[in-house]
Protein backbone atom coordinates (compact mmCIF):
# COMPACT_ATOMS: atom_id res chain seq x y z
CA UNK A 1 0.00 0.00 0.00
CA UNK A 2 1.26 3.56 -0.36
CA UNK A 3 1.28 6.20 2.31
CA UNK A 4 0.35 9.86 1.14
CA UNK A 5 2.76 12.49 2.07
CA UNK A 6 2.83 15.75 1.76
CA UNK A 7 3.39 18.38 -0.83
CA UNK A 8 2.03 15.76 -3.10
CA UNK A 9 4.49 12.95 -3.38
CA UNK A 10 3.90 9.54 -2.41
CA UNK A 11 5.63 6.47 -1.26
CA UNK A 12 6.47 3.85 -3.48
CA UNK A 13 5.24 -0.16 -2.05
CA UNK A 14 7.71 -2.47 -1.93
CA UNK A 15 7.31 -4.62 -5.26
CA UNK A 16 9.91 -7.07 -7.46
CA UNK A 17 11.50 -3.27 -8.86
CA UNK A 18 12.72 -2.40 -5.18
CA UNK A 19 13.95 -5.49 -3.60
CA UNK A 20 16.89 -7.40 -4.74
CA UNK A 21 16.16 -10.97 -4.33
CA UNK A 22 12.74 -12.46 -2.68
CA UNK A 23 12.68 -15.58 -1.33
CA UNK A 24 9.46 -17.44 -2.27
CA UNK A 25 9.00 -20.51 -0.16
CA UNK A 26 10.97 -23.87 0.51
CA UNK A 27 13.37 -24.32 -2.68
CA UNK A 28 11.44 -21.36 -4.89
CA UNK A 29 13.03 -17.66 -5.35
CA UNK A 30 12.30 -15.13 -7.79
CA UNK A 31 15.45 -14.72 -10.34
CA UNK A 32 16.49 -11.51 -11.06
CA UNK A 33 18.39 -11.40 -14.31
CA UNK A 34 19.10 -9.52 -17.49
CA UNK A 35 17.58 -10.61 -20.66
CA UNK A 36 15.77 -8.76 -23.57
CA UNK A 37 13.13 -6.06 -23.40
CA UNK A 38 9.63 -7.44 -23.39
CA UNK A 39 8.45 -3.78 -24.97
CA UNK A 40 10.00 -1.04 -27.17
CA UNK A 41 9.15 2.25 -27.64
CA UNK A 42 10.21 2.65 -31.39
CA UNK A 43 9.31 6.46 -31.71
CA UNK A 44 8.40 8.78 -32.84
CA UNK A 45 11.38 11.14 -32.62
CA UNK A 46 10.24 14.36 -31.34
CA UNK A 47 6.86 13.05 -30.33
CA UNK A 48 7.85 13.15 -26.06
CA UNK A 49 9.31 9.49 -26.49
CA UNK A 50 11.86 11.10 -23.22
CA UNK A 51 8.91 11.92 -20.95
CA UNK A 52 7.25 8.92 -21.82
CA UNK A 53 10.23 7.01 -20.45
CA UNK A 54 10.20 9.49 -17.28
CA UNK A 55 6.73 8.21 -16.54
CA UNK A 56 6.30 4.50 -17.41
CA UNK A 57 10.02 4.15 -15.30
CA UNK A 58 7.89 5.31 -11.84
CA UNK A 59 5.25 2.58 -12.76
CA UNK A 60 6.57 -0.34 -9.89
CA UNK A 61 6.28 -3.08 -12.83
CA UNK A 62 8.08 -1.49 -15.38
CA UNK A 63 12.27 -1.37 -15.72
CA UNK A 64 14.45 0.64 -18.21
CA UNK A 65 17.98 0.77 -18.46
CA UNK A 66 19.32 3.79 -16.59
CA UNK A 67 20.83 4.81 -19.96
CA UNK A 68 18.33 7.33 -22.17
CA UNK A 69 18.59 5.70 -25.58
CA UNK A 70 20.47 2.29 -26.50
CA UNK A 71 20.35 2.82 -30.51
CA UNK A 72 20.78 -1.19 -30.97
CA UNK A 73 19.28 -2.21 -33.60
CA UNK A 74 19.52 0.85 -36.10
CA UNK A 75 23.43 1.46 -35.29
CA UNK A 76 25.62 -1.23 -36.55
CA UNK A 77 28.23 -0.60 -34.53
CA UNK A 78 26.01 -1.17 -31.56
CA UNK A 79 24.33 -4.08 -33.48
CA UNK A 80 27.39 -6.10 -34.69
CA UNK A 81 28.15 -6.34 -30.96
CA UNK A 82 25.56 -9.03 -30.78
CA UNK A 83 22.25 -9.89 -28.66
CA UNK A 84 24.74 -10.34 -25.39
CA UNK A 85 25.87 -6.86 -25.46
CA UNK A 86 22.26 -5.73 -25.75
CA UNK A 87 21.20 -7.70 -22.91
CA UNK A 88 23.87 -6.34 -20.87
CA UNK A 89 22.52 -2.69 -20.92
CA UNK A 90 19.25 -3.70 -19.90
CA UNK A 91 18.42 -3.37 -16.14
CA UNK A 92 18.27 -6.69 -13.80
CA UNK A 93 14.48 -7.96 -13.47
CA UNK A 94 12.46 -10.25 -11.70
CA UNK A 95 9.77 -12.53 -13.36
CA UNK A 96 6.93 -9.68 -11.88
CA UNK A 97 8.36 -6.63 -14.00
CA UNK A 98 9.00 -5.67 -17.56
CA UNK A 99 11.89 -4.20 -19.16
CA UNK A 100 11.88 -1.86 -22.02
CA UNK A 101 13.64 0.35 -23.59
CA UNK A 102 13.62 3.37 -25.92
CA UNK A 103 15.55 4.45 -28.77
CA UNK A 104 13.10 7.13 -31.22
CA UNK A 105 15.43 6.63 -34.11
CA UNK A 106 14.09 2.73 -34.45
CA UNK A 107 10.79 3.84 -36.50
CA UNK A 108 12.19 5.09 -39.72
CA UNK A 109 15.34 2.88 -40.17
CA UNK A 110 13.80 -0.19 -42.52
CA UNK A 111 16.45 -3.06 -40.91
CA UNK A 112 15.25 -2.30 -37.43
CA UNK A 113 11.80 -4.14 -38.02
CA UNK A 114 13.94 -7.33 -39.59
CA UNK A 115 16.26 -7.19 -36.66
CA UNK A 116 13.99 -6.94 -34.03
CA UNK A 117 11.89 -9.27 -35.22
CA UNK A 118 14.55 -12.31 -35.25
CA UNK A 119 15.76 -11.66 -31.86
CA UNK A 120 12.55 -11.19 -30.24
CA UNK A 121 9.25 -11.69 -32.29
CA UNK A 122 6.52 -11.46 -29.47
CA UNK A 123 7.66 -8.07 -28.26
CA UNK A 124 5.34 -5.42 -27.60
CA UNK A 125 5.91 -1.77 -29.25
CA UNK A 126 4.87 1.66 -28.99
CA UNK A 127 4.99 4.35 -30.75
CA UNK A 128 4.50 8.15 -30.28
CA UNK A 129 2.52 10.13 -32.68
CA UNK A 130 2.21 13.57 -32.79
CA UNK A 131 1.48 16.77 -35.38
CA UNK A 132 3.93 16.00 -37.91
CA UNK A 133 4.46 19.66 -38.72
CA UNK A 134 5.86 20.21 -35.00
CA UNK A 135 7.54 17.53 -35.37
CA UNK A 136 9.19 18.22 -38.24
CA UNK A 137 10.06 21.87 -36.82
CA UNK A 138 11.44 20.28 -33.37
CA UNK A 139 13.57 17.89 -35.61
CA UNK A 140 14.99 20.86 -37.56
CA UNK A 141 15.91 22.70 -34.25
CA UNK A 142 17.29 19.27 -32.67
CA UNK A 143 19.79 18.84 -35.69
CA UNK A 144 20.55 22.68 -35.91
CA UNK A 145 21.64 22.50 -32.18
CA UNK A 146 24.22 19.54 -32.56
CA UNK A 147 27.48 20.05 -31.22
CA UNK A 148 29.58 18.00 -33.48
CA UNK A 149 32.30 19.11 -35.86
CA UNK A 150 30.18 19.46 -38.88
CA UNK A 151 32.91 17.38 -41.10
CA UNK A 152 31.67 14.54 -38.56
CA UNK A 153 27.88 14.88 -39.84
CA UNK A 154 26.23 12.94 -42.86
CA UNK A 155 26.19 16.16 -45.74
CA UNK A 156 22.28 15.81 -45.73
CA UNK A 157 22.62 16.63 -41.83
CA UNK A 158 24.88 19.42 -42.93
CA UNK A 159 22.72 20.92 -45.20
CA UNK A 160 20.36 21.10 -42.85
CA UNK A 161 22.34 22.33 -40.28
CA UNK A 162 23.23 25.84 -42.82
CA UNK A 163 19.86 26.07 -43.86
CA UNK A 164 16.62 27.79 -42.35
CA UNK A 165 13.50 25.73 -41.27
CA UNK A 166 11.93 27.40 -44.95
CA UNK A 167 14.92 26.12 -47.02
CA UNK A 168 15.08 22.89 -45.41
CA UNK A 169 11.43 21.89 -46.55
CA UNK A 170 11.48 23.44 -49.43
CA UNK A 171 14.71 21.01 -50.56
CA UNK A 172 12.87 18.47 -48.59
CA UNK A 173 9.93 18.86 -50.41
CA UNK A 174 11.70 19.25 -54.15
CA UNK A 175 13.28 15.67 -53.71
CA UNK A 176 10.73 13.93 -52.89
CA UNK A 177 7.69 15.22 -54.78
CA UNK A 178 9.08 17.58 -57.20
CA UNK A 179 10.32 21.44 -57.72
CA UNK A 180 6.99 21.94 -59.21
CA UNK A 181 4.76 20.33 -56.69
CA UNK A 182 7.53 21.68 -54.30
CA UNK A 183 6.83 25.55 -55.43
CA UNK A 184 3.47 25.02 -55.77
CA UNK A 185 3.07 23.56 -51.80
CA UNK A 186 5.24 26.85 -50.56
CA UNK A 187 3.72 29.46 -52.87
CA UNK A 188 0.45 28.49 -53.88
CA UNK A 189 -0.83 25.92 -51.40
CA UNK A 190 -4.42 27.55 -51.68
CA UNK A 191 -4.82 26.06 -55.55
CA UNK A 192 -4.04 22.04 -54.44
CA UNK A 193 -7.12 20.93 -55.32
CA UNK A 194 -8.40 16.50 -54.62
CA UNK A 195 -6.50 15.64 -58.08
CA UNK A 196 -3.12 17.05 -56.73
CA UNK A 197 -3.66 16.18 -53.21
CA UNK A 198 -3.67 12.53 -54.76
CA UNK A 199 -0.88 13.12 -57.12
CA UNK A 200 1.42 14.34 -53.60
CA UNK A 201 0.20 11.80 -52.10
CA UNK A 202 1.02 9.25 -54.64
CA UNK A 203 4.81 10.78 -55.24
CA UNK A 204 5.66 10.73 -51.74
CA UNK A 205 4.55 7.50 -51.06
CA UNK A 206 6.56 6.04 -54.12
CA UNK A 207 9.52 7.99 -52.93
CA UNK A 208 9.30 6.78 -49.67
CA UNK A 209 8.67 2.91 -50.22
CA UNK A 210 11.39 2.65 -52.52
CA UNK A 211 14.19 3.72 -49.94
CA UNK A 212 12.76 1.56 -47.22
CA UNK A 213 12.33 -1.58 -49.85
CA UNK A 214 15.70 -0.91 -50.20
CA UNK A 215 16.74 -1.26 -47.20
CA UNK A 216 18.09 2.39 -46.91
CA UNK A 217 18.35 5.54 -44.40
CA UNK A 218 16.12 8.29 -44.91
CA UNK A 219 18.12 10.75 -45.92
CA UNK A 220 17.81 14.27 -44.57
CA UNK A 221 16.70 16.96 -45.28
CA UNK A 222 13.45 14.47 -46.74
CA UNK A 223 13.81 12.53 -43.27
CA UNK A 224 12.39 15.73 -41.85
CA UNK A 225 9.30 14.83 -43.72
CA UNK A 226 9.30 10.84 -43.79
CA UNK A 227 9.30 10.68 -39.85
CA UNK A 228 5.60 12.29 -39.90
CA UNK A 229 4.33 9.72 -42.32
CA UNK A 230 3.36 7.75 -39.31
CA UNK A 231 0.74 5.88 -41.48
CA UNK A 232 3.16 4.75 -43.47
CA UNK A 233 5.83 3.79 -41.70
CA UNK A 234 3.48 1.99 -39.19
CA UNK A 235 1.77 0.07 -42.14
CA UNK A 236 5.51 -1.03 -42.99
CA UNK A 237 6.42 -2.31 -39.10
CA UNK A 238 2.70 -4.32 -39.45
CA UNK A 239 3.75 -6.07 -42.43
CA UNK A 240 6.49 -7.60 -40.21
CA UNK A 241 4.74 -7.46 -36.60
CA UNK A 242 1.02 -8.52 -35.67
CA UNK A 243 -0.41 -5.02 -35.77
CA UNK A 244 -1.98 -6.20 -32.47
CA UNK A 245 1.47 -6.07 -30.64
CA UNK A 246 1.74 -2.35 -31.83
CA UNK A 247 0.34 0.67 -30.03
CA UNK A 248 0.37 3.80 -31.43
CA UNK A 249 -0.15 6.20 -28.62
CA UNK A 250 -1.62 9.86 -29.26
CA UNK A 251 1.29 11.99 -28.69
CA UNK A 252 -1.10 14.75 -27.90
CA UNK A 253 -2.81 13.01 -25.07
CA UNK A 254 0.58 12.34 -23.74
CA UNK A 255 1.16 15.64 -23.15
CA UNK A 256 -2.69 17.11 -22.27
CA UNK A 257 -3.70 13.76 -20.04
CA UNK A 258 -0.43 11.51 -19.82
CA UNK A 259 -2.59 9.52 -16.99
CA UNK A 260 -5.02 8.51 -19.72
CA UNK A 261 -2.19 7.64 -22.10
CA UNK A 262 -0.38 5.52 -19.46
CA UNK A 263 -3.58 4.06 -19.22
CA UNK A 264 -3.61 2.88 -22.67
CA UNK A 265 0.14 1.63 -22.11
CA UNK A 266 -0.96 -0.42 -18.74
CA UNK A 267 -3.61 -1.80 -20.87
CA UNK A 268 -1.95 -2.80 -23.88
CA UNK A 269 0.70 -4.12 -21.38
CA UNK A 270 -1.75 -6.47 -19.51
CA UNK A 271 -0.27 -4.68 -16.28
CA UNK A 272 -2.12 -2.92 -13.32
CA UNK A 273 -3.29 1.24 -13.73
CA UNK A 274 -1.24 2.85 -11.30
CA UNK A 275 0.14 6.50 -13.05
CA UNK A 276 -3.31 7.64 -12.27
CA UNK A 277 -4.09 11.11 -12.62
CA UNK A 278 -3.37 11.79 -8.52
CA UNK A 279 0.41 10.91 -9.37
CA UNK A 280 1.18 13.78 -12.30
CA UNK A 281 1.55 17.41 -11.93
CA UNK A 282 1.57 20.41 -14.46
CA UNK A 283 4.82 22.49 -14.52
CA UNK A 284 3.63 25.59 -15.38
CA UNK A 285 6.23 27.33 -17.42
CA UNK A 286 5.99 24.62 -19.69
CA UNK A 287 2.21 23.18 -19.51
CA UNK A 288 3.70 19.92 -19.72
CA UNK A 289 3.17 17.18 -16.30
CA UNK A 290 6.04 15.65 -14.52
CA UNK A 291 5.37 12.99 -11.40
CA UNK A 292 5.16 13.80 -8.21
CA UNK A 293 7.91 11.16 -6.66
CA UNK A 294 10.04 10.85 -3.65
CA UNK A 295 11.84 8.24 -5.49
CA UNK A 296 13.05 9.63 -9.09
CA UNK A 297 16.21 12.04 -8.43
CA UNK A 298 15.08 13.96 -11.38
CA UNK A 299 13.50 17.14 -10.08
CA UNK A 300 9.96 17.48 -11.17
CA UNK A 301 10.57 20.12 -13.96
CA UNK A 302 12.79 18.64 -16.20
CA UNK A 303 11.00 15.56 -17.44
CA UNK A 304 12.46 15.58 -21.38
CA UNK A 305 15.74 16.85 -20.17
CA UNK A 306 16.82 19.89 -22.43
CA UNK A 307 13.58 19.15 -24.56
CA UNK A 308 11.36 22.37 -24.65
CA UNK A 309 13.10 24.11 -27.63
CA UNK A 310 9.59 24.54 -29.55
CA UNK A 311 8.43 26.58 -26.54
CA UNK A 312 10.67 29.34 -27.14
CA UNK A 313 11.05 29.31 -30.74
CA UNK A 314 8.50 29.56 -33.87
CA UNK A 315 8.80 28.38 -37.05
CA UNK A 316 7.77 30.70 -40.52
CA UNK A 317 3.63 31.06 -41.27
CA UNK A 318 4.72 30.01 -44.36
CA UNK A 319 6.51 26.81 -43.88
CA UNK A 320 3.90 25.88 -40.98
CA UNK A 321 1.03 26.45 -43.94
CA UNK A 322 3.47 24.62 -46.65
CA UNK A 323 3.33 21.28 -44.31
CA UNK A 324 -0.29 21.62 -42.76
CA UNK A 325 -1.43 21.33 -46.94
CA UNK A 326 1.41 18.59 -47.54
CA UNK A 327 0.35 16.57 -44.69
CA UNK A 328 -3.47 17.11 -45.28
CA UNK A 329 -2.43 15.22 -48.67
CA UNK A 330 -0.94 12.59 -47.36
CA UNK A 331 -3.70 11.69 -44.92
N1 LIG B 1 6.09 15.92 -20.35
C1 LIG B 1 5.96 15.90 -21.66
N2 LIG B 1 4.89 15.32 -22.21
C2 LIG B 1 4.75 15.28 -23.54
N3 LIG B 1 5.61 15.82 -24.41
C3 LIG B 1 6.69 16.41 -23.90
C4 LIG B 1 6.94 16.47 -22.52
N4 LIG B 1 8.11 17.10 -22.34
C5 LIG B 1 8.57 17.43 -23.57
N5 LIG B 1 7.72 17.02 -24.50
C6 LIG B 1 7.78 17.15 -25.96
O1 LIG B 1 8.62 16.11 -26.41
C7 LIG B 1 9.46 16.64 -27.43
C8 LIG B 1 10.73 15.82 -27.48
O2 LIG B 1 10.36 14.53 -27.90
P1 LIG B 1 11.31 13.30 -27.64
O3 LIG B 1 11.59 13.17 -26.21
O4 LIG B 1 10.67 12.13 -28.30
O5 LIG B 1 12.63 13.73 -28.42
S1 LIG B 1 13.81 12.77 -28.86
O6 LIG B 1 13.42 12.13 -30.11
O7 LIG B 1 14.09 11.83 -27.78
O8 LIG B 1 14.95 13.70 -29.08
C9 LIG B 1 9.68 18.07 -27.02
O9 LIG B 1 9.99 18.78 -28.20
P2 LIG B 1 10.77 20.15 -28.19
O10 LIG B 1 9.84 21.15 -27.60
O11 LIG B 1 11.10 20.44 -29.61
O12 LIG B 1 12.02 19.92 -27.39
C10 LIG B 1 8.36 18.48 -26.43
O13 LIG B 1 7.52 19.00 -27.40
Amino acid sequence: MREEEEEGTFQFRETAKTQESVEEGVGQQKVYEKRLPDFIIIGMQKCGTTALKYYLEVHPNLLAPDRGEIHFFEKDGNFNKGKDWYISEMPSAGPDSLVFEKTPDYMAVPIVPKRIFELKPDVKLIVTTCDPVKRAFSNFLHLTSVERPIDEVAPGVQFVMNSTFDEAIFAALKKSVGEKNAKLIFEKPDEINEEKREEIRETFTSFASKIWDDNKKFPMPEGLLVKGYYKFLIEKWSQIFPPENILPLNGTLLSSSPWNASRQIEDFLEIENFLTEDKFSRIEDTNFYCIKTNRKKRPCSKPGGKKGRTLETKMSEKAQYALRVFYHALS
